[in-house]
């Protein structure tokens, strides 16, 4: 059994610039962070042996470029959690002996779509044969099925949908890297474009080029690195539906309410030894959802625990703290920049850091409520 703290981050990076990044492609991207995550472990490519990363590139691409011959590779793909459940995945191949040191990397030609995969307009899946044909296409048009239940059964308002994006943009202006730093209101976020009712433009997930890749091994071997040792305490992985309009309850993810309280049970902590906290936020509703599933509030009270400051600056849940996918950047697979802000805070060295924070709880979304996976980090080693 897989003991808590037993495995670390000694590693971590993301791309050395974000946000339009032309003259890079998706693999230069990969691994540029590859090498800044291996330069701050002190590690050279030979080093690693696992590699994990998400289609469409493949792990024997990224082992090739590198020059890297690994023993171990994950290619898991669930969408924007997957780096979360190749946390997971590696932490247990490490403790089964099958890698010692595994790279855990991504990159994505977002926004310049250089050499980078077309976006698949899978006809042939279960969303583009069920859902496409009566018009949702993509994430800004099917996440207003399961929001719009949300807000009437629990009557969230488009003021407290909007009160999400206001606050993590204040988190941003907290952080040089954000792609948008200065302060909005929720009138700002009210009167900016509407995109698919009932999301406007900021409240949507930006759309831009970067990367970010993670090294893990044994605790017991973070001695012999030069960074202080992010230690995971509990994981959690679940799959729902690839439908959105299947899922069991609008209110609520499955996938989320497997998840979490995993990755929590397998840590031993309380909800209230978490110091600080990622949501995936590929748009507005997601924290909310992620707050409640997780239990960190009740169900339909997650708007009023925002809008009341408990996860604003100096609130006592600080939630996406870098400026989340809406202000700080978001490749459309978030999950590894939420990964890069937990480690920075155990760290210690987050631009916006929470004084003192020992336990992050980091939760991702795959697709539209897909699937999901959480990874609970301290350093402190139990
Ligand atoms: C689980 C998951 O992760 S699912 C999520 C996957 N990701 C997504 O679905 C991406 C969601 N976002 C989008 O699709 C796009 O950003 C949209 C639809 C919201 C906006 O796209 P477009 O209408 O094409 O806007 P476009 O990209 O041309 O940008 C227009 C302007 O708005 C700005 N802008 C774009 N998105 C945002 C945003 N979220 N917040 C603030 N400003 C924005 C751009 O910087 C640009 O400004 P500029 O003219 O000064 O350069």
């Amino acid at each position: 059994m897989l003991g808590r703290g037993e495995i670390a981050i000694v590693g971590a990076a993301e791309s050395t610039r974000i946000g339009a990044v032309p003259e890079m492609s998706q693999i230069m991207l990969h691994a540029d962070a590859a090498l800044n995550a291996m330069a701050d472990a002190g590690l050279k490519p030979g080093d690693i042996d696992g590699v994990a990363c998400v289609g469409p590139m493949m792990p024997q691409q990224i082992a090739h470029y590198l020059g890297i011959t690994p023993r171990w590779v994950d290619g898991t793909g669930v969408g924007g959690c997957s780096f979360m459940l190749h946390v997971r995945h590696a932490a247990a191949a490490i403790h089964a002996g099958y890698a010692d040191t595994i790279l855990i990397t991504h990159g994505e030609s977002g926004k310049s779509r250089i050499n980078a995969t077309p976006r698949p307009a899978e006809p042939e899946g279960l969303n583009g044969q069920f859902e496409m044909p009566y018009g949702p296409f993509g994430p800004p048009t099917l996440f207003p099925i399961p929001v719009l239940r949300y807000m009437k059964t629990y009557g969230v308002t488009h003021e407290d949908l909007a009160t999400v994006a206001v606050v993590q943009r204040e988190w941003a202006g907290r952080n040089p890297r954000a792609m948008f730093r200065d302060p909005i209101t929720v009138d700002d976020v009210l009167n900016s474009r509407m995109i698919a009712y009932p999301f406007r433009i900021l409240q949507c997930c930006l759309v831009t080029d970067g990367g970010g890749a993670l090294i893990l091994t044994r605790s017991d071997r973070a001695k012999d690195f030069p960074t202080k040792p992010v230690y995971i305490l509990g994981t959690g992985e679940s799959v729902e539906t690839n439908m959105v309009s299947q899922m069991e309850d609008f209110t609520s993810s499955r996938a989320f309410r497997v998840a979490g309280p995993t990755a929590i049970a397998a840590a031993g902590i309380d909800r209230k030894d978490v110091d600080h906290m990622m949501i995936y936020d590929a748009f507005a509703h997601l924290p909310l959802y992620g707050l409640e599933d997780l239990g960190f509030c009740k169900p339909g009270e997650a708007a009023a625990f925002i809008r009341e400051g408990n996860t604003r600056p100096g609130g006592k849940l600080p939630l996406n703290t870098n400026g989340g996918g809406l202000s700080y950047t978001h490749t459309g697979m978030y999950g590894m920049f939420a990964l890069q802000e937990s480690v920075r805070q155990m760290r210690g060295t987050a631009p916006a850091q929470v004084p003192g924070a020992k336990v992050s709880v980091c939760h991702g979304v795959g697709g539209m409520f897909s699937a999901s996976g959480t990874i609970v980090f301290s350093n402190e080693r139990p």
